[in-house]
């Protein structure tokens, strides 16, 4: 089939002719373009639209993807201010990364240890597990004594290597974690993330740091599950967790073991028992119990079979502060180096607990009395998410090697932290869960 005819025209010149079905090819060539053209333009919208929408972003739902998100850090001004944030100034001072430095237990430690003259630099994700304007504003108190928080994750193994680059730490204190025994039945990902993943991530960078750091970090009363033999010692079975929360702190417990036999890591974990405090978490009951019982609203109190009582070793702060720093002292050096063991290492766990369980319905006594107001209550049957019907501490292994005693009674330690509470929602602040 001819494409074009040709002819001779009156200049006698050759002349080609396009034929129309050779226009018609062209338009359709042109069109056929034109729609790839905008088919591409308009798939990059959906794209760019998707990617970036914040329903469709899914940090906020799924604290196991919050490592995806990007922080701004680095550069010569950043590296400064860690180096500052971490600088010993006393005699025989410690260096110190704290993880989770803007939680509750990473707050109390970090100023007591700026207090004495240790070099501290934080490290946290902010996540949005509870109320993350707390966490900044425990930030600020924490900028006030001179401790810089960086913002990152404990699963970017790439901005731990650098913090290992830029400052010779000495001690890690471990805090970061995700916390709250019946949140595990929500979203478990964001356990294994952070309480396993994120600890192996955190010990890889240890490992490979030089100097190795010793490491001192928060396992869990959690982890003695449905053990019955009171009060829970070291030397008790922990195979039967009744949460994931438990099942990872117990698996970190293992892999910290790894980590100490292989390569020569000192490492040293502590099974808090139901810490509470000023600045505290508002997950935990005493904290939304009070904000529940200001407001008016009932609040559930457990209790086991045949009206049986719930009770928990609560334990004080700024107890829990002093067992962290005798185990930060009393650490032993690391014994490898470059990632290769030289000697046998530290390897510790103690309970750091109070050693007087105090049944759930006295702690809403005590909030009712300090609050001035009664509480509406409303006693259910222990649901079956994690929760164990006690905890106990024997604490005598913290005593004997620790110097650890509790001091703070569960009504003192109440009355410093609806003070607390108190003075920090007066200012307009909101208590949300
Ligand atoms: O020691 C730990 O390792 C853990 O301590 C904490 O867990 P728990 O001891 O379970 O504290 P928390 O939730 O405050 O419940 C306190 C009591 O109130 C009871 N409780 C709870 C909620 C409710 O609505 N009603 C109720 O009676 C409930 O049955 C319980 O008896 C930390 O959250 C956890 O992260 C971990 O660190």
């Amino acid at each position: 089939m001819l494409k074009h005819s040709s002819y001779l025209d009156n200049t006698g010149k050759f002349k080609m002719e396009k034929s129309p079905y050779f226009h018609s090819k062209s338009r359709w060539h042109s069109s056929l373009m034109k729609l790839t053209f905008w088919s591409f333009i308009f798939l990059a919208l959906i794209f760019i639209f998707f990617y970036r929408s914040p329903s469709s972003n899914p940090l906020p739902q799924d604290p196991s993807r919050r490592s995806l998100r990007t922080y701004n850090w680095g550069g010569l001004a950043w590296e400064k201010r860690l180096r500052s944030s971490a600088r010993i100034r006393s005699r025989d001072g410690i260096s110190v990364l704290v993880t989770g430095d803007a939680g509750f237990v990473g707050t109390h430690v970090s100023t007591a240890l700026k207090r004495r003259g240790d070099g501290v630099l934080g490290l946290d994700n902010f996540n949005d597990y509870y109320d993350p304007s707390l966490k900044r504003a425990r930030q600020a108190l924490l900028d006030r004594s001179g401790v810089f928080i960086v913002e990152g994750d404990i699963n970017d193994s790439t901005l731990l290597r650098k913090l290992f680059e830029v400052v010779a730490f000495t001690h890690v204190m471990h805090l970061a974690a995700q916390a709250g025994v019946r949140y595990a039945m929500e979203n478990p990902s964001s356990y294994v993330h952070s309480n396993i993943a994120g600890l192996v991530s955190l010990l890889e960078a240890c490992k490979s740091a030089n100097p190795q750091p010793a490491i001192v970090w928060a396992s869990s009363s959690s982890v003695y599950g449905l053990n019955s033999k009171v009060p829970f010692s070291e030397k008790d079975r922990t195979d039967q967790p009744a949460s994931l929360y438990a099942a990872t702190k117990k698996a970190g417990e293992e892999i910290a073991h790894t980590y100490n036999h292989i390569y020569g890591l000192s490492l040293t974990a502590l099974r808090f028992f139901t810490v509470y405090g000023p600045w505290g978490r508002p997950d935990m009951a005493y904290f939304f119990f009070t904000r529940d019982i200001l407001k008016g609203k009932t609040i559930s109190i457990f209790e086991a079979a045949n009206h049986g009582t719930v009770a928990r070793d609560f334990t004080y702060i700024d107890d829990i502060v002093k067992g962290c720093l005798a185990a930060l002292d009393t650490a032993e050096k690391s014994t490898g180096s470059g990632g290769k063991k030289k000697g046998p290492a530290q390897f510790r766990i103690y309970n750091l607990g109070n050693t007087s369980p105090v049944p759930v319905s006295d702690l809403v006594s005590i909030l009712e009395r300090l609050l001035k107001v009664n509480a509406k209550k409303n006693i259910i049957k222990l649901p079956q998410n994690g929760d164990v019907r006690f905890t106990h501490a024997n604490i005598s292994l913290a005593q004997r090697e620790l110097g650890y005693k509790p001091s703070t009674d569960l009504q003192t330690g109440l009355k410093k932290f609806v003070k607390w509470y108190l003075g920090y929602y007066s200012g307009g602040k909101k208590a949300t869960g």
